[in-house]
């Protein structure tokens, strides 16, 4: 939150003044500071008021050793010295020990205080990232200042007043009584009236300084606020070259600060005018009060000597008496300040109440569901879907699932809070294990604000999240877009948002990090840092961007969660590292819900959700990845550079490409084989070639599987000469396959050339499909919504089925969908 954004807020602020506000605020402090009649806490309290008191006692006493020494001097009475020298001496230690007593155990409640009423605003800020909307969207400024130092100034001020205040009653109420003994009503009327004209007029006077004070801490929080801003960002700044302009930014935040200063010693300036004018006037109001009885004639009948002795003692009792005031209304300046801090601590406890409130009310967690493999399938390759289109049964398909759901988005409208810009209007779509989704839009078209809704950090307009999967890191992690790191050693940002245990437990997970930390190339990081070393530097400060990508990828591995949401998690590395930390999340089973501007991502997705910032949307499959381009691309260059059976239709020779793709991490490699101007392999169907007649292409090594029953021939394989080839299968029972094992380089590939005619069973069943590298090209006669036609057939079922186990991915050239 910037300080003008801060101060934004509080153009439309009502004053705050020493009113009912105040005292409501105040009241809900005392019970967050005094939590039970019983703690501690109010112990100390007790013995604060007994010893204050004890001292009144001995501070009454030791006004009487002078009088006591002219006394003994007088008499020259030796005896009566020693005894008013012991009696002075106890004295003195005791106001010692009573004053260093009371002025610790005032610290020490200044520290309960401080500990009752932060511990208390933690509760609230961190509850429920109650902390990110109260930064973002709350309605006070420097959250952090008034946690951290607000609180601690208020509990300051109240430890200074509250001793006097709480001794106070007790010490008038004694003075009053002696007052009233010696002066009959006259003395208390007067002082009375004296102490509420002065409270009064001190309350005038407090009101705008108790808003000074307010308005200067915020003016204190944005100069600190700017100052760490530099500390953040000061290598960004110097890479601008930007001292000289954050200097004036600076100076312009101090001056501000300045001014309110000023403003607030000069309303003080009355304030401490009339305390001094209270004090002083005090002190003779005794007299003025005596004047009264002895210039009206009530002494009249007294000798001199009486008159002297009368003067003597009430003017005694009186000052007393108006001292205990003066007192009270020396606190006025403390009380205000104390006032002031009270308002903002006050403030920010009513609004975290608030926003925990409304957290509260759009949390819509649902505990792990028991999920049927029969409702919950996703037909990758399903009908596209977008925010027109109104056709429930086309939604249906879409919401028509066999995988397991881990997240329901249903009908959610969202937009950023306290806004009235709408960013999506009715999203619908399940994030399905297994199932990685590619967010992409323009800038700011509400990608990252998505994942904030599914965060619950954001409420919805419309429509709700359900999880059906705990929102637990290892069930369901956020990495995003600005990595984060806690204070702490590297374990414990790995660990994160799991705390350590102390001393930290060397376990198998050790093996993991380390692991994982050379697969991410930070071991640089581990060397030079170690795994427990408490730092004390900044995360920061310390590691480069990617760097911090890149270790927030061992956090994610060392969770392991099952859904992942990933906001341009990494924009900062290669792509290579970005390919190696895609396929590592599919190795260890990891969704991904990634937000990403890069045409590399696609390939690592199934579904890509495009958001267009007006509201609209499309859900689609994702068929025109890097892998079917390329392939695709291959079977046009297969059509135009051979015609292997001059007997056939050209078209029938490639047949398109219907085809099943194990993306594993090497398909890459064999799509850049693919792609190179030599053509690898290819495969052809229904040959029309005679059972043993000898066919050959130059270049290439044939493998063909002929059937003397069938006149049009069955299956055939083309692989270039300079690649290792064997034929390992050849099924001939209902469909007709042939499968070879080609490898390339280190890696070894399965191709199955398949071709089903319609009157024959499908025989999948027949097939092994290995873990990885698994090409399977061909012929199924069959028909499915997946590769574009209107109607799924039977045999279109079984062949979406056969992707979901291995996860296979259908390649399709939509273009081409008679073939
Ligand atoms: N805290 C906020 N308060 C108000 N508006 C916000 C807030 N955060 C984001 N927005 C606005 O919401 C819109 C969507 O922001 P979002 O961060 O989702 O964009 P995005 O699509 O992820 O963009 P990018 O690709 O640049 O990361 C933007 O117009 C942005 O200004």
């Amino acid at each position: 939150m910037s300080p003008e954004r801060s101060s934004f807020r509080h153009k439309n602020k009502t004053k705050l003044e020493f009113d009912l506000v105040f005292f409501k605020r105040f009241l809900k402090l005392a019970t967050v500071v005094f939590p039970k009649w019983t703690s501690g806490n109010v112990l100390l309290c007790i013995l604060l008021l007994c010893l204050g008191l004890l001292n009144e006692v001995v501070i009454f006493n030791i006004g009487y050793i002078p009088s006591k020494y002219y006394k003994v001097f007088g008499t020259k009475d030796s005896d009566g010295f020693k005894e008013v020298t012991i009696l002075a001496a106890i004295l003195i230690l005791s106001i010692s020990f009573i004053k260093s007593t009371v002025s610790y155990i005032t610290s020490l409640l200044e520290i309960i205080w401080r500990a009752n009423i932060t511990y208390s605003l933690h509760r609230l800020y961190f509850k429920d990232a109650v902390y990110y909307n109260i930064n973002c969207f709350g309605k006070v400024d420097n959250p952090d200042q008034r946690i951290t130092q607000d609180v601690e100034r208020f509990c300051y001020y109240l430890s200074t007043v509250f001793a006097p205040l709480i001794i106070a009653p007790f010490t008038i109420g004694y003075y009053l009584y002696k007052t009233v003994q010696s002066t009959t009503y006259l003395g208390p009327v007067g002082v009375i009236s004296f102490f509420i004209v002065a409270t009064i007029i001190n309350k005038i006077l407090m009101s705008p300084v108790v808003n000074l004070v307010f308005k200067k801490k915020e003016k204190e929080g944005n100069f600190r606020f700017k100052h760490m801003q530099i500390r953040m960002y000061s290598e960004s700044a110097a890479f601008y070259k930007s001292g000289h302009i954050e200097k004036n930014k600076t100076n312009n935040q101090l001056l501000s600060l300045l001014k309110m200063s000023q403003k607030l010693v000069l309303r003080e300036y009355p304030l401490n005018f009339f305390i001094n004018l209270s004090n002083y006037f005090g002190s003779i109001l005794s007299y003025l009060l005596l004047a009264i009885p002895i210039f009206g004639g009530s002494f009249d009948s007294m000798s001199s000597v009486e008159l002297s002795a009368k003067i003597s003692s009430t003017s005694f009792v009186i000052m007393y008496l108006i001292n205990n005031f003066t007192k009270l209304i020396d606190l006025a300046a403390d009380v205000a300040r104390m006032a002031g801090n009270a308002h903002r601590i006050g403030e920010i406890m009513e609004e975290l109440g608030k926003v925990k409130a409304e957290k509260e009310t759009t949390y819509h967690f649902i505990e792990n569901e028991s999920i049927t493999r029969e409702d919950n399938a996703f037909h990758l390759n399903t009908l596209l879907v977008n925010s027109e289109d109104n056709d429930s049964d086309r939604q249906i398909a879409v919401n028509e699932t066999r995988r397991q759901k881990a997240v329901t988005v249903d009908n959610l409208t969202y937009g950023p809070p306290q806004c009235r810009d709408i960013l999506c209007r009715n999203l619908k779509f399940n994030v399905e294990l297994n199932t990685n989704i590619l967010i992409t839009g323009d800038s700011g078209c509400g990608k990252s604000s998505l994942l904030r809704v599914l965060a619950n950090l954001w409420p919805s307009v419309t429509g709700k999240v359900k999880y059906h999967i705990p929102e637990r890191p290892h069930h369901m992690l956020f990495l995003p877009q600005k990595p984060y790191f806690t204070n702490g050693s590297l374990r414990q940002q790995i660990i994160f948002p799991i705390e350590d245990v102390e001393p930290p437990v060397v376990s198998i997970d050790e093996d993991r990090i380390h692991q994982y930390l050379e697969f991410v190339g930070l071991t640089n990081i581990l060397n030079r840092v170690g795994m427990d070393t408490e730092t004390d530097w900044n995360w920061y400060d310390e590691l480069s961007p990617g760097e911090m990508q890149r270790l927030s990828f061992v956090r994610l591995f060392y969770h392991q969660p099952k859904v992942a949401a990933l906001d341009e998690a990494t924009s900062q590395i290669g792509l290579e590292a970005e390919q190696k930390m895609y396929l590592k999340c599919k190795e260890l089973g990891i969704t991904l819900v990634s937000v990403g501007h890069r045409e590399s991502l696609r390939q690592f997705h199934h579904i890509g959700l495009h958001l267009d910032g007006k509201g609209a949307w499309t859900l689609q499959p994702i068929t025109d990845n890097i892998y079917t381009q390329n392939l695709l691309k291959n079977v046009e260059l297969l059509r135009d550079s051979f015609d292997f059976n001059p007997c056939s239709p050209k078209s029938s020779c490639t047949s398109g490409l219907k085809s099943v793709v194990n993306n594993q991490d090497d398909s890459v490699t064999l799509s850049g084989f693919c792609t190179s101007d030599a053509i690898l392999c290819c495969k052809n169907k229904e040959t029309h070639l005679q059972e043993g007649k000898s066919f050959k292409v130059r270049g290439y090594q044939v493998f063909r599987s002929d059937r003397k029953e069938r006149k049009k021939g069955v299956v055939m394989t083309l692989v270039r000469n300079n690649i290792n080839a064997r034929e390992i299968k050849t099924y001939m029972e209902e469909a007709e396959y042939l499968e070879i094992k080609a490898t390339i380089g280190q890696s070894s590939y399965n191709i199955v050339n398949f071709y089903c005619p319609s009157d024959k069973k499908l025989s999948l069943d027949t097939i092994q499909i290995s873990d990885s590298n698994f090409l399977m090209v061909g012929d199924f006669n069959s028909q499915s919504h997946s590769w574009g036609y209107n109607t799924t057939d039977k045999r279109g079922e079984t062949i979406d089925d056969l992707q979901d186990e291995p996860h296979l991915i259908l390649v399709n050239d939509p273009t081409d969908l008679y073939n």
